[in-house]
C-alpha cells in the first residue's frame, strides 16, 4: 500500500476537524494568551477629556503670542482633581499631566519654559501657540469604538486597550482538552524504579509540554498495558471528561503487541488513514472518535444548514521518542491551532546544509540538526550523524528538522535545505 504524502495527511486531519465553539468568560488578569471569540467595544471615550500631556500651566494662547507674558495663577489642575473655575484673559491654572484641561484654557506652557515670580504670577519665557501639550477627547478611542476583533490572541497590547475601554472581563475560547494515552508493558513513570526489560515513558511529557506552548490543556490518561480492553477502557475515560483530542503513544506499528489501532476502533474511532510517508512517525494512525456526550452540542453550519455532530480527532503516534515528537510538530500543533482558533508557530524556514545531504527514498526524511548562522546572519544546518529515533538526547540537542522531501536527490553541501525551527522561536 502506498504511503500517505505528508502534506495530504495534515490537510485531511484538519479537514475533518472543525474549530471549537465553546466560550467561557475571563477576568483580564486570566486572559494572556487566550483567543478573543468576542469582539472588544469600548464602554467610554478615551481620554474622557481634553488633557494636559504634561507638567505646566493652562492658559489662553492669545494670552501669550509674544515671549514675556505674565499671567495671574488662579487655581490648579490635578489628575483625579480637575479645575472648577473658567480660565479669564491673563490667566493661567497651574496643571499637571493628565488632568483635565480648565474651561476657557486652550494651551499648555511647560513648566521648564515658566517662571513663577515673587508676587505668585507666572511669566511665560516663549510664546505659546494653539494646543500645545493636550491630548484631545477622545484621542484613543470612542465609546462604542470596536477594537479588537474575535481571532485575536491576547498580548499585553491588546490586553492594556481592553482594561484602558473599561472592560473587566473578556470572551474567550475554551482551551482545547488533549488527552494522552501511554500504552505499553514496558512503561514505567519517571522516578520509578525500572524493572528488567521496563523503560521510562518519557513521551507524554514532550508532548504536554507542546500542547500546553499551543494553547491546550492536557488530560494525562496514564500508563496503559498493551490490553485491548484496558486502552479501550481508557479511551472512554477520555470521552468521559470531554476531550477535544485523544493522541495515544505507542503500539501503533505492526508487532503482536501493538494493539492500538484495534482497541481504538473497539472504542468506536472510525480510522481515516494509517502510516505516513515520513521519516520518523511512519506508523502514524489518525482517525474520529464519535461522541454521544450531551455536553458536546452539534456543530452547526451556516454554510450548508446542517448540524454535524461533534467528532473528536485522534492521533495514534508511533512510541519511538521522536517520532512521537515529530509527528506531533507536525500534526499535533497545527491541529491544537486550528481547534483553538490560533495560529501555529512559524517553524518553516530555510539553512544552506553544512554537509552534503544524500538522495531520499519515497518517505519524507526529518534529520534532527543544529544551526549556526554565517557571516552574513543565514542559518547553516548540520544534521546530526545518528539519527536514531530513539535517541532523546540527540532531540534535545537539535535546533531544527532538516527537511528531505521524498526522492529528493543528493543535495551537495552550501545549498538550500527547508527547515523547521524546534528550538527557541
Ligand atoms: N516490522 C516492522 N516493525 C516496525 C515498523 C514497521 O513498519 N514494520 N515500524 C517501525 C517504526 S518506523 C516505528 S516508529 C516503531 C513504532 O512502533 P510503535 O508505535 O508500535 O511503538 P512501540 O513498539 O510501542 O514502541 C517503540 C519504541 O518506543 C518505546 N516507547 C513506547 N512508548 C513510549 C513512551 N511513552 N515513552 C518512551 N518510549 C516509549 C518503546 O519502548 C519502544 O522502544 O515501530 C517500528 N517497527
Ligand atoms: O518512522 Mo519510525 O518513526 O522510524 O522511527
Amino acid at each position: 500500500m502506498a504511503l500517505l504524502p505528508v502534506e495530504e495527511a495534515l490537510a485531511r486531519l484538519l479537514a475533518s476537524a472543525q474549530p471549537l465553539q465553546k466560550t467561557e468568560d475571563l477576568p483580564l488578569a486570566a486572559a494572556r494568551g487566550r483567543i478573543l471569540a468576542a469582539p472588544v467595544t469600548a464602554r467610554l471615550t478615551q481620554p474622557p477629556f481634553d488633557a494636559s500631556a504634561m507638567d505646566g500651566y493652562a492658559l489662553r494662547a492669545t494670552d501669550a503670542a509674544e515671549p514675556g507674558a505674565i499671567l495671574e495663577l488662579v487655581g490648579e489642575s490635578a489628575a483625579g482633581h480637575g479645575f472648577d473655575g473658567t480660565v479669564q484673559a491673563g490667566q493661567c491654572v497651574r496643571i499637571f499631566t493628565g488632568a483635565p484641561m480648565p474651561a476657557g484654557a486652550d494651551t499648555v506652557l511647560l513648566q521648564e519654559d515658566a517662571e513663577k515670580m515673587e508676587d505668585g504670577r507666572v511669566l511665560a519665557r516663549i510664546a505659546v501657540p494653539l494646543n500645545r501639550h493636550i491630548r484631545p477627547r477622545g484621542q484613543d478611542f470612542a465609546e462604542g469604538d470596536q477594537l479588537l476583533t474575535p481571532g485575536t490572541q491576547l498580548d499585553f497590547r491588546n490586553l492594556t486597550l481592553a482594561a484602558a475601554a473599561n472592560q473587566p472581563t473578556l470572551t474567550v475560547y475554551r482551551k482545547p482538552l488533549l488527552a494522552i494515552l501511554a500504552t505499553g508493558d514496558e512503561l514505567v513513570l519517571p522516578g520509578a524504579r525500572p524493572g528488567a526489560s521496563q523503560i521510562i515513558a518519557s513521551n507524554t511529557f514532550g508532548i504536554a509540554a507542546l500542547a500546553e506552548e499551543n494553547g491546550a490543556d492536557v488530560l494525562d490518561l496514564g500508563l496503559v498495558k498493551d490490553d485491548r480492553a484496558a486502552i479501550a477502557d481508557a479511551v472512554r475515560r477520555a470521552q468521559q471528561a470531554g476531550a477535544d483530542v485523544l493522541v495515544t503513544v505507542g503500539g501503533a506499528s505492526v508487532g503482536d503487541h501493538d494493539l492500538v489501532g484495534a482497541a481504538l476502533q473497539d472504542a468506536g474511532m472510525v480510522l481515516d488513514f494509517w502510516k505516513i510517508a515520513m521519516r520518523p512517525g511512519k506508523p502514524l494512525m489518525v482517525g474520529r472518535l464519535e461522541c454521544f456526550q450531551e455536553k458536546w452540542e452539534p456543530v452547526f453550519r451556516p454554510e450548508t444548514g446542517e448540524n454535524l455532530p461533534i467528532s473528536t480527532p485522534v492521533l495514534g503516534l508511533p512510541g519511538n521518542p521522536v517520532s512521537s515528537m515529530v509527528c506531533s510538530l507536525l500534526f499535533l500543533e497545527p491541529l491544537l491551532a486550528h481547534l483553538g482558533h490560533r495560529q501555529p508557530p512559524k517553524r518553516l524556514d530555510v539553512a544552506r546544509s553544512a554537509v552534503t545531504l544524500k538522495a531520499n527514498d519515497q518517505r519524507q526524511d526529518y534529520l534532527r540538526g543544529r544551526l549556526t548562522a554565517d557571516a552574513d546572519g543565514a542559518w547553516v544546518a548540520e544534521p546530526f550523524g545518528k539519527q536514531d529515533s530513539s535517541m532523546t538526547r540527540i532531540l534535545a540537542s537539535a535546533d531544527c528538522l532538516i527537511i528531505r522531501p521524498p526522492h529528493a536527490p543528493e543535495l551537495p553541501a552550501g545549498n538550500l535545505c527547508p527547515i523547521l525551527r524546534i528550538g527557541q522561536l
